[in-house]
């Protein structure tokens, strides 16, 4: 079984601080050489390692991937290298993943041996708000260093500094993720959801030192190995929190997925947006952990407000005047009065103190959940939890995400995201920054080799450029399209889908017309408040995906094309 050791990665990290090469050029490793994050034991990780004893710890059961080499599939080898760059350095193997910003295919490093997973991302520069989420990805994982945090490697150079289009973003490559583990594991003992909820705590514990939310938190988005180390990915949606920054979320600024969305975003996208989302995220999927299914499967923001309720109690009225939508809000104000269900009826096997706590990170009010660092001190984790075992860093330097507040064209970001690149070319990096304009022409890469072994990875793989031997599904949201999988529900897709139609949504609530018609019509213009009333208007996205199950691609492509004419006129009211 492959997989990161703890030892391996703390060893790993530690160098990885010490050879930082371009520690003294951006403004960022400026900020962590004067404040160095405290992940510089390379014996950090060495008690959790105990802990993955497999006397003490059994190892889970994880999808198995079939590593053909690519001969075996069709695909000489020869016909795929090049002479020069970095090009020979990684050898892909096939594909193991899929989401809407590309293809993830494993790879061995030729250097040094390691199995990789590399990150293909085509056409970043199609939508501006594509490439800035990428841009903030890319930047983010660069700055979160800690071994709870899926780690970039590498990032391929591209072509040319002023043409390029793709990005291949080299990761530490992992075996499966938590979703597939949940799914295939319904044996999980009270010590691995100890230690799962652990390492979720202790990776968030540092991302919110750093002030950065994550913000879209789910089992998908958690990637695991057999030997139970998991580590937090896909920081697309992430945001990092400037005190002096604008509490509005805008239209692009997506929210978590609704199943594990926080009741305070509920029906809303123009909320402010604390930590505490994040902590209601990890409850969510501690209770999947153990229940082996989601806790709150909503099949729309009015069915995922009815099922926290109908377990969490209706909630007080102090925690109802923090949802920022009126609709959601006067909603959950008229809902019949219902009673809290006993966490133990609804958990009947679990450890009585993993209770206390679970209920603890899913308060509805978001004061009520403690912090990560609040949650790791909970009795729960007494033997487990130690604080030299649990870095912080120092908040992120607003000069890295000096971009979010200012209109970019798709030069700025491809000029951003290429110096983002040489981050991991140090020698480019210095010439560079000396003054590089002389970097415009094209250097010799393994971008073009690498364009083309994907391409033909994904033809040769069936279908949607999986591989048969693939059955790890994840139903993020399609630029191109990805087919959905035959393991994975209407539900869960729908509630991937929904992510998509946020724009939808954001027009219904923002613009004060259209929310007006929306009341109009459904109320003759009175106030009352139905849950009919809140689908018609705050989740409109919801009401969309219900039919999921039964669309063509056609028809899924109508559903996007109006979100984005939406999106636009949302954009240009917000630019105007
Ligand atoms: N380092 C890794 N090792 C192994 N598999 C990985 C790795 N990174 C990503 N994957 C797999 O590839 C899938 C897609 O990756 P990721 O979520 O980063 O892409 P995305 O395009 O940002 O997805 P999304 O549509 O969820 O935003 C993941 O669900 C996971 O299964």
């Amino acid at each position: 079984m492959g997989g990161g050791g703890n030892l391996v990665d703390g060893v790993r990290r530690w160098l990885f601080f010490q050879r930082r090469p371009s520690s003294s050029s951006s403004s960022n490793n400026h900020d962590q050489i004067q404040n160095p994050p405290t992940v510089s034991n390379p014996n950090d990780d060495e008690d959790l390692k105990k802990l993955t004893d497999p006397s003490k710890l059994r190892q889970i059961k994880v999808q198995q991937r079939n590593h053909l080499p690519m001969e075996k599939k069709g695909i000489p080898n020869a016909e795929f290298f090049t002479e020069y760059g970095e090009a020979n350095r990684y050898q892909i193997q096939e594909v193991v993943g899929k989401g809407s910003y590309g293809v993830v295919g494993s790879a061995i490093d030729t250097h040094t041996g390691e199995r990789v997973a590399i990150k293909k991302i085509n056409d970043v520069f199609d939508h501006i708000s594509d490439a800035t989420r990428i841009l903030r990805e890319i930047k983010l994982l660069r700055l979160l260093l800690h071994p709870d945090v899926v780690e970039i490697k590498h990032i391929m150079l591209p072509p040319s500094r002023r043409e390029f289009r793709d990005v291949y973003v080299v990761f530490e490559l992992m075996e499966s993720d938590l979703h597939q583990v949940i799914k295939a594991n319904d044996d999980l003992t009270p010590e691995h959801h100890q230690f799962f909820l652990y390492q979720l705590l202790r990776g968030l514990k540092y991302v919110h030192a750093a002030n950065v939310f994550h913000r879209d938190l789910k089992p998908k988005n958690i990637l695991a190995n057999a030997d139970c180390k998991l580590k937090i990915c896909d920081f697309g949606l992430a945001r990092v929190s400037f005190n002096d920054a604008p509490t509005a979320i805008f239209w692009t600024d997506y929210v978590a997925t609704r199943w594990y969305r926080a009741p305070e975003l509920c029906g809303s996208f123009f909320s402010k947006y604390t930590p505490a989302i994040d902590i209601w995220s990890v409850g969510c999927i501690f209770a999947e952990m153990l229940l082996g299914k989601p806790l709150f499967p909503g099949k729309n923001v009015v069915h995922q407000l009815d099922i926290m309720t109908d377990f969490l109690g209706t909630p007080p009225p102090e925690a109802i005047s923090k949802i920022r939508n009126d609709k959601a809000r006067r909603y959950l104000g008229n809902m019949r009065k219902k009673q809290p269900v006993p966490f133990s009826k609804k958990f009947p096997k679990a450890d009585p103190s993993a209770l206390r706590l679970l209920e603890r990170l899913i308060a509805f009010d978001p004061k009520d959940r403690p912090s990560a660092e609040e949650a790791l001190a909970d009795p729960y984790f007494n033997g487990l939890s130690s604080k030299v075992r649990e870095p912080s860093t120092q908040p992120i330097s607003k000069l890295e995400f000096e971009f979010e507040r200012k209109k970019l064209t798709k030069d700025d970001i491809r000029e951003l995201i290429y110096r983002e690149i040489l981050e991991y070319h140090p020698q480019m990096l210095e010439e560079y920054l000396r003054g590089g304009n002389q970097l415009s022409f094209m250097y010799p890469s393994g971008v073009d080799r690498f364009r083309r072994q994907f391409a033909h990875l994904e033809e040769n793989q069936g279908p949607g450029g999986r591989s048969n031997a693939l059955q790890r599904q994840h139903a993020s949201l399609p630029r191109e399209r990805v087919p959905a999988s035959k393991n994975e529900t209407v539900e869960e897709r729908s509630n991937d889908i929904e992510r998509r139609t946020t724009a939808a949504v954001a027009s219904t609530l923002d613009s004060p017309k259209a929310s007006q018609q929306a009341e109009g019509t459904e109320n003759g213009g009175g106030g009352g408040y139905s849950a009919r009333n809140l689908m018609k208007s705050s989740s409109i996205s919801g009401s969309k995906c219900i039919g999921v199950q039964s669309k063509t691609n056609i028809e899924d492509s109508i559903v996007e094309e109006q979100d984005e004419t939406v999106a636009v006129k949302v954009a240009s009211l917000h630019n105007s």
